[in-house]
């Protein structure tokens, strides 16, 4: 290791200072919104009754109702980077809370079934500027050290969103309006943020960025508590150095540069190929489906406390997130990731043979309906296989795709992540719009079959392309990509990496029980002469 490298390591060995776990929080909020809008919306649909046009919605409002949100969020990510990279991280929070709050204003007022479409949209747009911008901020902050968990804090709050929304879901669905109350609950947390992110700062990264050097050493004092002078300006002329910026004398044509040089340049391609593909397999392996549907589908089978096992489904996505948190940086993303997904396959084959065995059909290609008056004991394997992949999807894939910015270099993050979370947005707009329909030409079986067949596919492809990158500083990141996805190099390097933070982690011990030892021998003999 050579010096520079090794003032780097000690700079990232710091612990997560906290000023980074409050930005952490504070960025986690746009998480919160992401799963409490996506996650509200399957029982106010059923809570709306005939509150919109005096009428009782179709199942294509439903739809539409339900789409929009993933629409907007798709067009909104789409632009997010971009608009990152050139005004900052900062006010792209800022702009998506007033899009929350627009949107949510628009959808607590509507009484026709457009303006709540519209309202959805809005909100929709400001969940996509959320979604791409909170991991990118964070992982921005973070020490390399601890990057995999403060991103998961992200995660953590959409599937704690999910669940929070699921929760006050059940606890309206009978009161007068209750619905409007569900959607004007969630300007509380956007306000929160909206109020704090004001006075918060950008992150170093983006201030290098844009040559403005003292806010950077300034932040970066604050974040990384204990860095010496040499290490913070060690870490600028990293930043630096990986800031070989985009041309271009505008926006437009600074845009089509990246986007050029995104494709052309062969270490931002794979990196674009991994973000782009882990994010397609988390929507591609269905579980979106469930979040949308899994009353329908709970209903069908026979249970009449449908709600309930739904907020099982959502409450077991968020305790397996928890425990990603604490495995992510220990065990590594590729590791989780060849962990969960052979799980998710069983439990997916395992519904797929469960559903087969049950007398379910539909009815005038609307309405699932269940031949069986009781519950069998194939609705009871249903459940479990349900709950089994609610875990092995949350513990691996359900997080791992949101570690994204980590895979591109500085000068096309804003980009990269925004092809990468528009394909998450995609993948969710289609398969939430394709599932009934899935249900309906292929059978339940095999539409849990084929999503069992995509997780067999990601499997491969995590095996082949998706390197080892926990521990490693961004920078080590999008070196380990440079001429090939070099599996085997990132795995050595990541394990190097971990060893050398243990044994600093021994020294730093051992130093402070050097330390210590002398104090408490001087306050025992205190002590005794007091006595
Ligand atoms: O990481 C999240 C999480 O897994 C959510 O539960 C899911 O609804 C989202 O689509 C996904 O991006």
């Amino acid at each position: 290791m050579d010096d520079n490298t090794s003032i780097l390591m000690s700079f990232e060995f710091t612990k997560p200072s906290p000023l980074v776990i409050t930005l952490t929080f504070v960025a986690s909020i746009s998480g919160f919104m992401f799963g409490y809008d996506t996650g509200y919306i399957s029982s106010a649909l059923v809570a709306i009754g005939t509150d919109l046009d005096n009428k009782a919605l179709t199942y294509s409002q439903k739809e539409l109702i339900t789409a929009a949100t993933s629409l907007g969020a798709l067009i909104g990510a789409l632009f997010a980077g971009a608009i990152a990279d050139l005004f900052g991280r900062k006010p792209v929070i800022l702009f998506s809370n007033v899009m929350f709050i627009a949107g949510a204003v628009i959808q607590c007022a509507a009484h026709t079934v457009w303006t709540m479409i519209g309202g959805r949209f809005v909100m929709g747009i400001g969940v996509g500027f959320g979604s791409l911008i909170a991991p990118l901020y964070i992982s921005e902050l973070a020490p390399s050290r601890f990057r995999g968990r403060l991103v998961i804090i992200n995660v953590l709050a959409i599937t704690g969103g999910q669940l929070v929304a699921y929760g006050i879901g059940a606890g309206l669905t009978d009161v007068y309006n209750g619905w409007r109350i569900l959607v004007g609950v969630s300007l509380v947390p956007t306000a929160i943020q909206f109020c704090l992110v004001i006075f918060l700062s950008d992150t170093p990264r983006y201030y290098v960025m844009k040559g403005n050097y003292k806010k950077a050493r300034d932040v970066i004092s604050k974040t990384h508590k204990g860095a010496t002078s040499q290490s913070i300006e060690a870490k600028i002329k990293e930043f630096d150095r990986l800031n070989d910026t985009i041309p271009g004398g505008n926006i437009w044509i600074k845009s089509w540069n990246a986007i050029r040089e995104i494709h052309l340049v062969p270490s931002n391609f794979r990196a674009l190929i991994l973000a782009c593909g882990l994010q397609g397999i988390q929507q591609f392996t269905g579980w979106n489906s469930l979040m949308y549907f899994s009353g329908t589908i709970f209903e069908t089978v026979g249970f009449k406390n449908s709600t309930a096992v739904s907020i099982i489904i959502s409450g077991t996505n968020f305790l397996f997130t928890l425990i990603a948190f604490f495995v992510i940086d220990r065990v590594g993303r590729r590791k989780i990731l060849l962990i969960g997904l052979p799980m998710m396959m069983l439990s997916l084959t395992l519904c797929a043979i469960a559903f087969h065995f049950m007398n379910i059909t539909f009815e005038d290609h609307d309405a699932l309906l269940n031949e069986d008056t009781e519950i069998t004991g194939w609705a009871i394997v249903i459940i479990i296989s349900m709950i089994w992949f609610a875990a092995s999807y949350a513990i691996g894939i359900g997080n791992v795709p949101w570690q994204q910015s980590e895979l591109f270099s500085q000068s096309v993050r804003g980009v990269g992540t925004a092809f990468s979370t528009t394909v998450n947005w995609a993948g969710s707009l289609t398969i939430s719009s394709t599932f009934l329909t899935m249900l309906d030409r292929i059978t339940p079986t095999g539409t849990f079959a084929f999503f069992a067949g995509v997780s067999l596919f990601s499997l491969v492809f995590v095996y082949f392309l998706y390197p080892e990158l926990s521990g490693l500083q961004l920078g080590e990141c999008q070196d380990i990509l440079t001429n090939g996805f070099n599996i085997k190099r990132s795995k050595e390097l990541s394990k190097r990496r971990k060893q050398e933070m243990k044994n600093k982690d021994h020294f730093i011990q051992k130093k402070e029980k050097e330390r210590s030892l002398p104090d408490m021998i001087s306050r025992k003999l205190d002590k005794i002469e007091l006595n």
